[in-house]
C-alpha cells in the first residue's frame, strides 16, 4: 500500500518576478561517448512515474503554497492560427495579476505574476508593450515553430527578429530528424547556431519529445542541447500527438542532473503540452523537487508551457478560499 506524504511547503511563494541570477550554461565540447553512454530502463522509469502521483501528493495546507508557487512558474502562453493583439493584451494582463485580488487577498499571498508570456514571433512586439515595467520576460517561439523545417537562415532570422523585438527568451525548436539519424553533431552544431543568434536571451530547447521515438533518444537529445548551451530543455510545441509526460519529464530531469553534475551548470527544465489541471502540476513539482532539489523549483529553473493550467489552479484556490467552485467560464483566459 502506498504511504501518502506531506510535501512542506515551497520556501517562498514570492519568487515574483523572475530573476535569472544563475551564470548561464555556456555548453561544452561534444561529447558523443557520454551520448553513446546514455541509457534508458523504460520499465523502471514507467514503474516509478505510475506509483508518484500517491506517493507524493499534497496535501490541503500546504496544497494552497504549492498552486500558489505553481503559478509563478507558468510560461502562459497563446498559440494559435488566431490570435490578434486584443488576445496577447488580455493574456499579458492576466499573467500580470493571475489570481483574482479577492483570493490574493484571501490567502494572504503577495502580488503574484506568472513566469513569462510565451507567443509566436508576430506578437513579441505586443506583449513587451503590454508587460512594460512588470519585469515579467516575453518568451518568443521561433525556429520555424513548431515544425522547425524552415530554410536554416530564416529560422536563424526568425530568431534575431524576436530578440530585437524584445523576446528576452526563445524557444527554439531542434530539427527531429537529426535525433532520429543519430546525427548528434548535426543537432549540436543546430543548437549552437541558435544559441549564438540567440545572444543574450535565453535559449529554451524544444525536444519535440513526442516525435524522437525512444526515452534513449529523449535521453541522448537533452544532453547534446545542454552541451550546446541551451539554457532550458523543454519537452514539446504542445502541437505533437504526445506532448509533456512524466516518464519524459523523469528522463529529461536525469539528464539534467547528470549534466550538472559533471559540469557544475544548471539547466532548466520546462514540460509543456496538455498540462492543463492544478493536480497534475503539483506531480509535476513533486518530481522536479524530488530529483533535482528545491532550487529547481524557481522561475529560473522551471517552467510550465501552458495555456489553460492557470485557469484550473485559480479555480482550485477559489475553493480552498470559498469552499465552492465557480464555473470555469469565469475565468475565460489562462
Ligand atoms: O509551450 C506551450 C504549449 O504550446 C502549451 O500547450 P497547451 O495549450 O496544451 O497548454
Amino acid at each position: 500500500m502506498q504511504t501518502q506524504t506531506h510535501a512542506p511547503a515551497p520556501t517562498s511563494t514570492a519568487p515574483q518576478l523572475p530573476q535569472v541570477t544563475l551564470p548561464r550554461n555556456p555548453g561544452m565540447p561534444l561529447d558523443l561517448d557520454w551520448v553513446a553512454r546514455a541509457q534508458t530502463n523504460t520499465s523502471a522509469i514507467e514503474r516509478r512515474c505510475a506509483t508518484l502521483p500517491g506517493r507524493r501528493s499534497v496535501k490541503k495546507a500546504y496544497q494552497a503554497a504549492w498552486l500558489a508557487k505553481a503559478i509563478t512558474l507558468i510560461d502562459l502562453t497563446t498559440l494559435s492560427g488566431d490570435d490578434t493583439p486584443g488576445r496577447v493584451r488580455r493574456l499579458c494582463a492576466k499573467g500580470r495579476q493571475p489570481l483574482r485580488a479577492d483570493l490574493n487577498t484571501a490567502l494572504g499571498l503577495p502580488p503574484l505574476t506568472t513566469g513569462a508570456i510565451c507567443v509566436y514571433h508576430e506578437m513579441v512586439a505586443t506583449a513587451v508593450d503590454a508587460l512594460q515595467s512588470t519585469g515579467i520576460p516575453v518568451a518568443a517561439v521561433s525556429t520555424g515553430f513548431p515544425a522547425g523545417l524552415s530554410p536554416f537562415h530564416t529560422r536563424i532570422a526568425e530568431i534575431e527578429a524576436s530578440v530585437a523585438a524584445g523576446a528576452a527568451e526563445i524557444d527554439i525548436v531542434i530539427s527531429r530528424r537529426h535525433v532520429l539519424t543519430g546525427d548528434w553533431q548535426a543537432l549540436y552544431d543546430e543548437t549552437c547556431a541558435y544559441r549564438a543568434a540567440c545572444g543574450d536571451a535565453h535559449v529554451k530547447a524544444i525536444l519535440a519529445t513526442g516525435e524522437l521515438g525512444s526515452l534513449r533518444n529523449v535521453a541522448r537529445a537533452s544532453l547534446v542541447c545542454m552541451m550546446a548551451g541551451a539554457d532550458f530543455i523543454k519537452t514539446s510545441t504542445g502541437k505533437e500527438p504526445v506532448n509533456a509526460t512524466l516518464p519524459v519529464t523523469l528522463v529529461m530531469l536525469r539528464a539534467i542532473r547528470d549534466y550538472a553534475d559533471r559540469t557544475g551548470h544548471k539547466v532548466g527544465y520546462k514540460p509543456a503540452g496538455g498540462i492543463s489541471k492544478a493536480k497534475d502540476a503539483l506531480v509535476y513539482m513533486a518530481m522536479i523537487r524530488d530529483e533535482l532539489g528545491p532550487r529547481w523549483v524557481q522561475p529560473d529553473l522551471f517552467r510550465f508551457g501552458a495555456s489553460s493550467l492557470l485557469n484550473d489552479i485559480e479555480r482550485q484556490l477559489e475553493h480552498h478560499v470559498t469552499g465552492r467552485y465557480s464555473a470555469s467560464h469565469r475565468h475565460p483566459m489562462g
